[in-house]
């Protein structure tokens, strides 16, 4: 999908406030939450295996409740890295410390035929 104009720069004057990392450097922590934050249909459709779904629209809402722990390594991703970027700030911006967004996103990984779950 194309971005339009005004969203992409609003992303990307946010992206350098966001620490953002590759699918090689997730692989490599050691105990991640990989949260995906895409929609509903777009989490059904496939998703990052070990991932939980906890989409944009709700994030910020639920995440004390469900993940209290603020140090925890917390991955989101979407699906090209847009929106993992906007929902990475707005958790960092709540406390928690160790949130990242994963570069690429589910089309990211497809891309690189990484394994991903589909059923
Ligand atoms: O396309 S997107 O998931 O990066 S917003």
């Amino acid at each position: 999908m194309q971005h339009s104009p005004g969203f992409v720069a609003l992303v990307e004057s946010i992206r350098p406030l966001v620490t953002e990392v590759t699918h090689d450097e997730l692989n490599a922590i050691a105990s991640v939450l990989l949260i995906d934050v895409r929609e509903d249909h777009e989490w059904a459709q496939g998703r990052l295996p070990n991932a939980v779904h906890l989409g944009r629209g709700i994030i910020e809402r639920d995440i004390e409740r469900l993940y209290p722990d603020t140090e925890q390594t917390i991955v989101l991703y979407c699906g090209g890295g847009h929106r993992s970027v906007m929902a990475a700030h707005h958790l960092n911006k709540m406390g928690y410390s160790q949130v990242k967004s994963l570069v690429g996103g589910y089309k990211g990984a497809v891309a690189a035929g990484l394994n991903v779950v589909t059923e």
